[in-house]
């Protein structure tokens, strides 16, 4: 749960929501005030949708609802069963698929049609996250009052909150757009999860300005094919969810994208291909886009020429969504925190010459070699080193490519832990070292199964490779915990990395 609901409400009359689903009407003269998909987090006067998930029905909540104070459920036939069987008196909206009618529910009892502020959303595999944190950025200094939707955290104005997923459950976002209205907020920017488009998540949203970052391997043990999470992907490029589209054409997704969009599209290429802008990379972290409204030189605060996209795309969205070209040049430039993403660690008593330690979200194949790349030029006379694991109860079929795209970019690879969720850790790391060790020596390859120990592992390892040396943790970025059998255990690469590089300190 975000945590953040409306103050005030506008209540909605169970008839009238039950016309606006086409729901046979209850016959029962109710208000509803507000709506969530969780038993655990009804609230007096809410529509509580039972929904059909994974592991269980929610209407076998429904009387736990209806105690908590919920008015009226929506549920399927399946959810009324379960309900009657329980002799649950709750006045019910039965409806076919309910999970696909709760956003327009959601966007009706918090008065969404019009939300009352921009919207912006991104989606795309890798990048969203920094994508959004700059465009925050840019937005304040651009003197507007910014809400964040995304994987770090959820915020309105200064009040912020820790995330749990990505993107939140249709009726969190429609509860948090109405809080942001009441905050008021100018331009909420919000990442899209190919989860929170194929699940109905921001359903009843409509977007001024989409982002496209790129698409490659993830998630596919939700989707199935890369081509069915392209298309989940695509969903958000239709007038029912945004006006225009802002697309980065560097791999062949976002050119069959840009190719395919029904709506306006700019489109962005760092890479030669045929687009409205050109980014060109200039020295260090400099760059300068070419296009219609003319030239714009910038400079990526973060290190990586993906860092360069990240940054274009942010000037991009913000030139589509009304900014003049002189107010985003100045607006891109400050500085933004993106916790997490290639983000510098250092020890209080460093010992010198200290390598250069850096934590990082990359978790799929191509953001390993993407960030693994960008460390590179830092990486010498020393080596580079890489920790890393993969996530459990997630995409299996990505792990391999993870270790070999490590083994591939880094001279050294420590393989540990990531969130093993529910499943066996050894089994996680085996077929990542198993991808590492089709891609490089063995020597070169190690596993480290404690991430704490992985990490010390490294700093050492990074200390005996000598000066210029650069070690990057990666996976876990801004996370503070680690999941291991559904008990999360406080951890924090960064915290980790920092006593390493002390410990090694007070050990000169
Ligand atoms: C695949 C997926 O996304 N599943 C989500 C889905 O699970 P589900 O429908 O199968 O849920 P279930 O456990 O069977 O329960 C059924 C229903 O009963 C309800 N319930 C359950 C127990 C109870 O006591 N009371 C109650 O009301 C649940 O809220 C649910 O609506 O609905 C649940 C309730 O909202 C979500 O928690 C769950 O997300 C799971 C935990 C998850 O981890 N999702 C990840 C993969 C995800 O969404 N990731 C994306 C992408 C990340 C990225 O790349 O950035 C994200 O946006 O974060
Ligand atoms: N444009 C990009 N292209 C390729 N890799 C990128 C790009 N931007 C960031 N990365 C890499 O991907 C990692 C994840 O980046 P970020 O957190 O911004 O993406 P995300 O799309 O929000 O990911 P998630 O879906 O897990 O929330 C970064 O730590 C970096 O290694
Ligand atoms: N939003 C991503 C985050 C993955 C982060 C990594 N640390 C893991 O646990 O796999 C997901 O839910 O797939
Ligand atoms: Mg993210």
């Amino acid at each position: 749960m975000t945590g953040f609901r409306p103050d005030s409400t506008r209540p909605v009359a169970l008839a009238d929501l039950a016309t606006a689903l086409g729901a046979p009407n209850p016959g029962v003269d109710v208000l509803i005030t507000g709506v969530t998909l969780d038993s655990r987090a009804v609230q007096p006067g809410d529509l509580y949708a039972a929904l059909p998930g994974a592991n269980v029905h929610g209407g076998r909540f429904i009387a736990g609802a209806a105690a908590a104070g919920a008015v009226a459920a929506l549920t399927d036939a399946a959810g009324a069963d379960l309900a009657h069987a329980a002799d649950v008196q709750l006045p019910l909206l039965i409806v076919e698929d309910p999970r696909s009618r709760l956003g327009e529910a959601a966007s009706l009892i918090y008065a969404n049609r019009d939300p009352g502020l921009s919207l912006i959303g991104i989606t795309g595999t890798n990048g969203k996250t920094t994508t959004a944190y700059l465009l925050d950025s840019a937005l304040r200094a651009l003197g507007q009052r910014t809400g964040l939707v995304g994987t770090v955290e959820t915020r309105i104005g200064e009040r912020r909150i820790k995330s749990v997923r990505t993107t939140p459950e249709a009726s969190e976002v429609h509860g948090l757009i109405a809080a942001m209205r009441e905050g008021g907020v100018d331009t909420c920017v919000m990442e899209v999860s190919s989860h929170a488009l194929s699940l109905h998540r921001v359903d009843g949203l409509v977007y001024d300005v989409a982002v496209f970052t790129n698409l490659s391997q993830d998630h596919l043990d939700h989707h199935r094919t890369m081509d069915n999470y392209f298309l989940a992907k695509a969903a958000l490029f239709t007038p029912q969810r945004a006006r225009q589209g802002v697309i980065c054409v560097d791999d062949a997704w976002g050119q069959r994208l840009a190719a395919d969009a029904p709506i306006p599209v700019t489109t962005l290429s760092s890479t030669g291909q045929p687009a409205d802008w050109r980014l060109d990379a200039g020295e260090g972290s400099e760059f300068t886009l070419t296009g219609p409204a003319g030239r714009l030189d910038l400079r990526s605060a973060l290190p990586g020429d993906f860092n360069r996209v990240n940054t274009a795309l942010a000037a991009l969205t913000l030139l589509a969504a009304g900014h003049g070209i002189d107010a985003v040049r100045e607006a891109v430039l400050a500085d933004p925190h993106v916790p997490g993403r290639m983000e510098k660690v250092t020890a209080n008593t460093p010992r010198e010459p200290a390598p250069l330690a850096v934590v990082d979200y990359a978790h799929t194949p191509d953001a390993v070699a993407a960030a693994l790349a960008a460390l590179r030029p830092e990486a010498a006379p020393g080596g580079l080193i890489v920790v890393l694991g993969a996530g459990g109860d997630r995409d299996r079929s990505k792990r391999e490519a993870m270790g070999a795209a490590a083994a591939l970019g880094a001279d050294q690879v420590f393989v540990t832990d990531d969130n093993p969720r529910s499943e066996d850790p050894a089994t996680i790391r085996a077929a990542v070292l198993s991808g590492a060790r089709a891609a490089g020596a063995e020597s070169r390859i190690e596993e480290v199964p404690d991430r704490a120990e992985a990490i010390a592992a490294a700093v050492e390892a990074a200390y005996a490779a000598g000066p210029g040396s650069v070690i990057a943790v990666v996976g876990k970025g801004h996370e503070s915990g680690q999941d291991i059998a559904g008990v999360i255990h406080p951890f924090d690469d960064r915290t980790e990395l920092a006593a390493a590089l002390d410990a090694a300190g007070g050990s000169a």
